[in-house]
């Protein structure tokens, strides 16, 4: 079965977009010019691609807006992707950008007498409440998980938690803070994503540009 409905790619609007312009030139996808405007309050866009659209939504959006079906395709980080775990949503392919790891810190003068092993319950500022209560569960640890939308930083500073998890890719934002990484959780990347309802009702359409995106990254 198939629908003439126009394919919806879901991107991410922050960091990841600068990093994806040329990933989408390599596949071949040309947005309208009003897509590079950061200001631009529109938010859904034509392409030169008859029949796909492209919206612009907030990094954990993309994954909902997949998971859904609501956007057959779409680029989110593997943070999001852990953090959400939705069934619905097949990953097939890492983009290799966005590279960034995802790490529990604290102040760097507690980690000087702090002993990872000897952790039996820990309070988490994050952002990532569901990876950091797996991962800490993983280690024999029960973790209380704070959520924060952003500035996690700030929470050891001010009694809120002694940890932190959160992402970190030059580690500037930690030492400006005074804290220090103690524990990597995981490497991320970007990767492709696909509402997997769709890849069955719509395949014709969806496999073409699983493979286009594919080639694109083995091409660069
Ligand atoms: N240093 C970094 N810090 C945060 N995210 C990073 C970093 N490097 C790469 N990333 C990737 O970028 C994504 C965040 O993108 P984006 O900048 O759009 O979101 P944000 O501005 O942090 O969040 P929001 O959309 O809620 O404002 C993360 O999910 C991660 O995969
Ligand atoms: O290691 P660095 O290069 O300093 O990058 C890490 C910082 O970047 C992200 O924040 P972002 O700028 O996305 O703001 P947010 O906290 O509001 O999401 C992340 O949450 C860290 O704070």
């Amino acid at each position: 079965m198939s629908t003439n409905r126009p394919l919806v790619l879901a991107l991410p609007k922050g960091r990841i977009l600068d990093e994806l312009i040329p990933v989408l030139e390599r596949v071949g996808i040309a947005p309208e010019p009003a897509f590079f405007d950061k200001k631009a309050r529109q938010l859904r866009f034509a392409t030169d691609v008859q029949g796909l659209d492209i919206i612009r939504v907030r990094a954990f959006d993309v994954a909902t807006f997949v998971a859904y079906g609501a956007a057959q395709l779409g680029v989110a980080g593997a943070d999001v992707l852990m953090e959400f775990d939705y069934p619905a949503i097949y990953a097939p392919i890492d983009l290799g950008i966005g590279y960034c790891r995802l790490a529990v810190a604290e102040p760097t003068a507690q980690a000087r007498s702090d002993d990872p092993k000897r952790w039996q319950h820990v309070r988490v500022a994050t952002k990532f409440p569901n990876i950091a209560r797996r991962y800490f569960r993983a280690r024999g640890v029960t973790a209380e998980c704070v959520k924060l939308n952003g500035a996690m930083e700030l929470a050891p500073g001010l009694g809120l938690s002694r940890h932190i998890v959160d992402l970190v890719s030059t580690g500037s934002t930690l030492r400006a803070n005074d804290l220090v990484e103690v524990e990597q959780i995981a490497e991320i990347t970007s990767r492709l994503i696909v509402n997997r309802a769709a890849l069955k009702t719509e395949r014709q359409a969806l496999e073409p540009w699983i493979a286009r995106f594919r080639e694109a990254v083995d091409a660069a």
